[in-house]
């Protein structure tokens, strides 16, 4: 038996399953997130929350309300977390940090690209495990982040913030994450790369079951795409809502926060 012909096999078969729209949604359940900073302030209450397989969720709240602490917590960016988060049942603490941060992808305000060209930065995360990807399934994921490929060999100084964070979003999906976490990842582009990245957010999570989970500070945005919504006020999760509910949010703060964004 041929184990380099079988190993290139197995993957050619998880390329497949990206286009074709494998089954990747993870389900999230965070018990007790607290995080408290070194003066001894609470940015992070003892959050509680249940984030469904599939699902895209928005985490909206005013600012400092500890939205990009609590995604970051989500993969292990700031450790060791107080409380526990599951991912499908698992304690992301009892997960090797660079396998969970495969699974569990993120994406910040700022796209930053490696020193190459963007094919180096698409095989990256593979290439660190120790596979290379072929140009052809370094064009796949270009498509899927909606890059043509012409931006094969161009590289990262190159590009606009809105080309660099598709770019950023390619480099991603090469590690075939099951949750995608995104960080207010449109609030630097104008309004047509907006709208290309939260097309291609909306076909991954359609086609793929990815769960996303989603911080902005556009409650249209949210709308738009999520299907549910953490409003978090002074590190706390105060409600949960469908995106058509929010004028029904009770929490005082996060009513004016609501009333005053819409
Ligand atoms: N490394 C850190 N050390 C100390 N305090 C921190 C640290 N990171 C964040 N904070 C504080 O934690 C609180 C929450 O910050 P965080 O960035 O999570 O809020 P946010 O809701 O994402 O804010 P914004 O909407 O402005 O991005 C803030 O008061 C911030 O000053």
């Amino acid at each position: 038996m041929d184990i380099f012909q079988d190993s290139a096999q197995e993957h050619l078969i998880k390329v497949g399953e990206i286009e074709n729209g494998g089954n990747h949604g993870t389900k999230i359940n965070v018990r007790g997130l607290t995080r408290i900073s070194d003066k001894g302030e609470q940015i992070l209450k003892k959050v509680n929350v249940d984030i469904s397989k599939g699902s895209i969720v928005g985490v909206i709240g005013p600012s400092g309300s500890g939205k990009s602490t609590f995604l970051r917590a989500l993969n292990r960016l700031w450790e060791p977390p107080s409380g526990t988060v599951f991912l499908d049942g698992q304690d992301i603490c009892d997960l090797d940090v660079l396998n969970l941060r495969r699974k569990v992808g993120m994406l910040f305000q700022l796209p930053v690209l490696f020193e190459g060209t963007v094919a180096d930065n698409v095989r990256y995360g593979p290439q660190l495990r120790g596979n290379k990807l072929s140009d052809n399934e370094v064009y796949k994921l270009l498509a899927l982040a909606d890059l043509d490929p012409s931006f094969f060999n161009k590289s990262g100084g190159e590009l606009s913030v809105g080309q660099a964070q598709r770019v950023a979003l390619a480099r991603t999906l090469a590690n075939e994450p099951e949750v995608l976490l995104l960080d207010e990842p449109t609030s630097a582009l104008d309004p047509i790369s907006t709208q290309n990245i939260e097309d291609v957010l909306m076909k991954l999570n359609k086609d793929r079951g990815m769960t996303v989970i989603m911080v902005s500070h556009s409650i249209k945005q949210i709308q738009r795409i999520a299907d549910e919504v953490c409003l978090l006020v002074s590190g706390e999760i105060v409600e949960t809502l469908s995106p058509n509910q929010l004028c029904e949010a009770k929490h005082p703060m996060a009513l004016r926060f609501l009333e005053l964004s819409s």
